[in-house]
């Protein structure tokens, strides 16, 4: 087996270390922040904090050059350079806070990370690992880094008295993930007068056949997908044919967890990996889940 990337550690280490500060400062930021991303959508005072916090715990990891998240306009270089020059430095991008219009009705969140052996934008095959945190019931870690995926749980370290610096525990659950080879469920978003007539028909179909799961947080609903295997899907919708989701934040690490689990992902005709991006914040189709399902959604999509 591969050695574990150490600079990949580090990344997965700071943000461990920070989803409990995280979580902890939800409550008093559900509220807008009063600014719009690059993607014209309101932010939340929970979107910046996150970003922030991020920010600065993964700029201070050496082997990442670059910083950039969806809350930003652009890469910020953060000079973890490895080599003279900044070569062998990774550019990391982030979703600090998925799903965070769940704040208001208290239901689940995420923040997804994925790290780049290339300048960004680039493609899904440039990531060399990629993860997520949900903010469930129970904070659990996803990571995939090309030697396989694992689970842990990350609670607060004995010391845990709200500080940042008191530390987390955490523990492995589950040291090779894999999807499920019976899939059992399924999540659609966008609404269905919005959906391509392939892709409603496609849905007609998984819906008798499967059990919806749709909490409008991608983190949450793929991680029902991961753990009971099914299929996930933002697809292109009549007025957004890129569809909703950010390549470079959400499809792209996504993609690359499920792919590493033995799954499959489309952007409705080919691996989301093989997207070739114009700019960082490129929307894209996104579909994943077991293979079988994906292939059958491409050849609807095709029909
Ligand atoms: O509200 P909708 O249309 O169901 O959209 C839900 C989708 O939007 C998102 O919330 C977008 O993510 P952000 O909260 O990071 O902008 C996804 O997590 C989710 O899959
Ligand atoms: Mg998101
Ligand atoms: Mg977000």
């Amino acid at each position: 087996m591969a050695e574990p990337d150490p600079v990949v550690e580090a990344v997965f280490d700071a943000v461990a270390a920070t989803a409990p500060t995280i979580r902890d400062a939800l409550p008093g930021r559900r509220v807008e922040s009063g600014t719009e991303n690059p993607s014209g959508e309101t932010v939340l005072a929970g979107d910046v904090y996150a970003d922030e916090l991020l920010a600065e715990a993964l700029g201070a990891v050496e082997g990442v050059g670059s910083f950039v998240s969806e809350e930003r306009p652009e890469a910020i270089e953060v000079g973890g350079a490895v080599g003279e020059g900044g070569e062998g430095a990774y550019a990391v991008a982030i979703d600090p806070l998925d799903g965070s219009s769940n704040l208001r009705s208290n239901n689940a969140m995420g923040t997804v990370v994925g790290i780049y052996d290339a300048p960004l934008p680039a493609t899904g095959r440039d990531l060399v690992a990629a993860g997520y945190v949900l903010y469930g019931p129970i904070t659990t870690m996803v990571v995939a880094d090309g030697s396989g995926v694992r689970e842990e749980v990350i609670e607060r370290g004995n010391g845990g008295d709200g500080d940042a610096d008191s530390g987390v525990a955490r523990s492995v659950v589950d040291d090779d993930l894999t999807l499920p080879d019976e899939p059992t469920v399924y999540g659609f978003g966008g609404r269905v007068p919005d959906w391509p007539d392939a892709f409603r028909e496609y849905a007609r179909e998984i819906e008798d056949e499967f059990k919806l799961r749709y909490g409008g947080a991608m983190v949450g609903d793929v991680n029902q997908v991961v753990t009971y295997g099914g299929v996930f899907a933002y697809p292109a919708l009549s007025d957004a044919p890129d569809g909703k989701l950010r390549l470079s934040f959400e499809a792209n690490p996504i993609a690359y967890i499920v792919e590493s689990m033995g799954g499959a992902s489309s952007d409705g005709s080919k691996s989301i990996l093989d997207v070739e991006p114009d700019g960082i914040h490129d929307r894209v189709p996104l579909h994943v889940g077991n293979e079988e399902l994906v292939d059958r959604l491409e050849s609807a999509l095709d029909g």
